[in-house]
């Protein structure tokens, strides 16, 4: 009984022992956790926790992630995210982002993360490459895409493109179908950058609008290659050869078949041209480009760096495509820009038939035949010159990559210690990002009416004026600047041109235009609209 007695009391003190010990600790944790929180009551950006830092704040926002940070940059130029294991430094200062992108460049790689993440879509091609490696392609790149004959050549293709996208509007508009613009400028992208970087046609803007195996490939590889930066089982998935990473080996494989086969085809074109002696025969594509570097041995081009053509396919196809959905979405929204954009468009067509000495064709919007005539007639009078003049379109686009950059935070790896140039601390081995999402709204940088959508202030007297590209940086900027900005611009003046002379588009109602979070700023619902035509 006693004894009985003597557990019942040793067992209430271990419990009342044990009790003390859990409220001792969950004290002390509360206390740690509040001296937490009150060191941080004046810190600029999300407020943290121990050990996760903002990730569950960051997690919660994921999806309007930009539009989180355009808060917190409107408070601070630069903010500094601890998150578990690092550190994210955010920035929307110019002085920072020419610090990183061209006074230190080569403290800030791409990175051994981003190039494992992407090796297996990009190999070492151009967009993935750091270093010396990186600097060789620059080099051959940039002499080609500043040659006449790439131009030329980039053009022509432009041109029968925008033709096909406006054959396919046309349509629609006589048989007042809605149609998904963003898809439709994404299959007009990728058999163009197909045509000017394989010199291949892949046809996936038919008026059938056809299923294609390389473009669905090339889809599922992108979309499998970003999801790696937020999916930690990658690895793990990609050893076993299961779910996605499996999609995703089945996807490059296609996309290897369809590259190799095509620099096998090209490589003989080539030599049986230079046989025939038929210059007539020669291709202006950038791999036909290459293929002829790689004759001279010190070039060593292998057939698996000619593969990397596939990176500006990559660079250049989802860039554009989105670009262009924003700029009409910004159109539709805003009738005024649209009519002083007619007007311009009115003025050159009047403008180059004068040149050209051929009248202009009559129309009628209700027949199709003539209509699509005039249009066709339009766009032959679309020269490279003639879309140089275009300085209220060249205007219109800018300002819609001012707000929709179609990259709109660019990370970048940090190799030592560094000091930005407004004081904030950089650890190696953590990441810094400029944010062009953010940079393009922020009053400090573009005044008080930032968020406004006003193609005019970039225009004087009538002209287009470039700002800094440490402030406008939709292209990036320093050593890495976009090598395609011309020909993207081109393209899309190519493209706006045509429809804008000639339609006019209105939102689908109740269609919800929201970007999707994604490396890329592309809309989450795609552009649903109904077009009307012009007169
Ligand atoms: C609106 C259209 C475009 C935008 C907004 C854009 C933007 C950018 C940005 C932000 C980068 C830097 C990416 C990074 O290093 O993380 C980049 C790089 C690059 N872009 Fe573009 N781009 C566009 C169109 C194109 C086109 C059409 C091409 C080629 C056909 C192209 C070729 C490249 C290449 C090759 C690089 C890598 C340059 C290097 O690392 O040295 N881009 N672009």
């Amino acid at each position: 009984m006693e004894d009985e007695e003597d557990n019942n009391l040793l067992w209430a003190f271990s419990c009342e022992n044990g009790c003390m010990g859990i409220l001792m600790v969950t004290c002390m944790v509360l206390t740690w956790i509040l001296i937490h929180r009150w060191n941080q009551r004046n810190k600029n950006g999300p407020k943290t926790w121990p050990l996760v830092g903002a990730a569950i704040e960051q997690f919660i926002n994921y999806d309007r992630m930009h539009d989180w940070l355009v808060n917190y940059l409107s408070e601070s130029k630069t903010v500094v995210i601890p998150m578990p294991f690092t550190t994210y430094t955010y920035t929307a200062d110019p002085a920072n982002v020419e610090h990183v992108l061209k006074t230190n460049f080569a403290n800030y790689p791409k990175g051994e993360v981003y190039h494992s993440y992407m090796e297996v879509l990009l190999g070492d091609g151009i967009f993935n490459a750091d270093g010396e490696i990186w600097r060789k392609q620059r080099k051959t790149a940039s002499f080609e895409f500043a040659s006449k004959n790439l131009r030329d050549f980039s053009t022509v293709v432009f041109r029968e493109y925008s033709q096909k996208l406006h054959a396919i509007l046309s349509q629609a508009s006589f048989q007042g179908q809605e149609v998904d613009m963003q898809e439709l400028l994404m299959r007009m992208t990728l058999d163009s950058i197909c045509k000017v970087g394989f010199g291949v046609e892949i046809g996936t803007l038919a008026p059938n609008l056809p299923d294609n195996q390389f473009a669905r490939a090339f889809d599922t590889a992108n979309i499998i290659v970003t999801f790696r930066f937020i999916d930690p089982l990658w690895k793990i998935k990609r050893f076993l050869n299961v779910g996605s990473e499996a999609l995703l080996d089945k996807s490059i494989k296609t996309l290897d078949d369809f590259t190799y086969s095509v620099i096998r085809r090209r490589k003989s074109e080539i030599k049986e041209g230079r046989e025939s002696s038929e210059n007539d025969k020669m291709k202006h594509d950038i791999l036909s480009r290459f293929i002829e570097l790689g004759e001279d041995p010190e070039n060593n081009l292998t057939d698996k760096s000619l593969r990397d053509v596939l990176n500006f396919v990559i660079a250049g196809r989802d860039t554009t495509a989105t670009t262009l959905s924003w700029a009409i979405y910004m159109i539709m929204s805003n009738s005024q820009v649209a009519e002083k954009l007619y007007s311009e468009l009115k003025a050159l067509e009047e403008d180059r038939a004068r040149e050209e000495k051929v009248s202009l064709l009559q129309y009628d919007t209700e027949d199709p035949e003539s209509f699509n005539q005039r249009a066709r007639q339009f766009a032959r009078l679309l020269s490279y010159d003639s879309l140089g003049r275009l300085h209220y379109l060249h205007a219109v686009i800018t300002e819609t990559l001012r707000l929709y950059p179609a990259v709109p935070q660019d990370p970048k790896g940090i190799l030592e210690d560094d000091v930005l140039p407004d004081g904030t601390k950089l650890k190696a081995g953590g990441m810094v990002t400029y944010v062009p999402y953010s940079m393009g709204r922020m009053e400090y940088n573009w005044g008080s009416d930032a968020t406004s959508f006003k193609p005019e202030r970039w225009l004087k007297d009538g002209f287009f004026q470039n700002a800094s590209p440490f402030k406008f940086t939709a292209f990036q900027a320093g050593p890495r600047i976009c090598l395609g900005k011309d020909s993207a611009y081109l393209q899309m003046k190519m493209t706006m041109a045509l429809l804008c002379r000639f339609y006019k588009f209105a939102l689908v109602p109740g269609h919800v235009v929201e970007y999707r979070m994604m490396t890329i700023l592309s809309m989450a619902n795609g552009l649903k609209v109904t077009i009307s035509r012009r007169s």
